[in-house]
């Protein structure tokens, strides 16, 4: 992954995040409730492509999540490469009272690893927790699907807010870490903080579209 700096010093990083999954999991809403606290019961497929960009917090450092939303319906969707470009993180969603959405989880996962790097960092999510009589997904089939494919999990809801904020985090504070890790083992950069890259100044990945996430490290140009 490459590195740039800019001048504009109001945030540490940039990172783009990804939501995927089948239509009508709450991916929209899922990214509405945590930017904007917001709930649109009766919300209509997206069209084409969103991003909204929010601030966090994450060990001192201010780091801005840029997270991209698009369709689950290949009719709206845009194109499917440069909604991947460049992210280092994805939300892969389904909705736990359809299990037809759980089995679709391999082909977005594939999806995913053929349009971005194999280790973009990646949590599955179980939205619609709170339609708890409608359950056709169990959180053990969740877990264990999770497990396998080597991701984080976590059962949300837009609804009521449960673990929404919690699935972004996990994203963001493991991009981060990676990050942390990469710089604090290079012996260039040895004992530095992961912000001081680029002579102090602000470090915004990705930079061109071209970034790559290795296991144990995060980051090559
Ligand atoms: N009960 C419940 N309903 C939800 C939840 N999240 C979303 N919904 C509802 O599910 C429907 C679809 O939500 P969206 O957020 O539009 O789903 P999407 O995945 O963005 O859909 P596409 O844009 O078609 O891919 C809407 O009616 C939402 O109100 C949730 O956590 N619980």
């Amino acid at each position: 992954m490459a590195f740039y700096s800019e001048d504009d010093k109001s945030e540490d990083y940039l990172f783009k995040i990804v939501l995927i999954g089948d239509s009508a999991v709450g991916k929209s809403n899922l990214l509405a409730r945590f930017a904007r606290d917001e709930f649109y019961p009766n919300s209509k497929s997206t069209i084409g492509v969103e991003f909204q960009t929010q601030k966090m917090d994450i060990n001192g450092k201010e780091i801005k999540a840029q997270i991209w939303d698009t369709a689950g319906q290949e009719r709206f969707r845009a194109v499917t490469s440069a909604y991947y470009r460049g992210a280092v993180g994805a939300l892969l969603v389904y909705d736990i009272s359809r299990r037809q959405t759980f089995h679709s989880i391999g082909r977005w996962l594939n999806e995913l690893h053929t349009h971005s790097d194999m280790n973009v960092v990646t949590i599955l999510v179980g939205n619609k927790s709170d339609l708890k009589d409608l359950r056709e997904v169990s959180t053990a089939e969740g877990k264990a699907l999770a497990e396998a494919q080597g991701l984080f999990f976590m059962e949300t809801s837009a609804l009521d807010s449960s673990n929404v904020a919690a699935a972004f985090e996990t994203v963001v504070k493991e991009i981060y870490n990676i990050l942390s890790r990469k710089v604090m083992s290079s012996q260039e950069l040895n004992k530095q903080d992961p912000a001081s890259l680029s002579n102090g100044k602000k470090v915004v990945i990705p930079s061109d579209g071209q970034g790559e996430f290795k296991k144990g490290g995060c980051c090559s140009s």
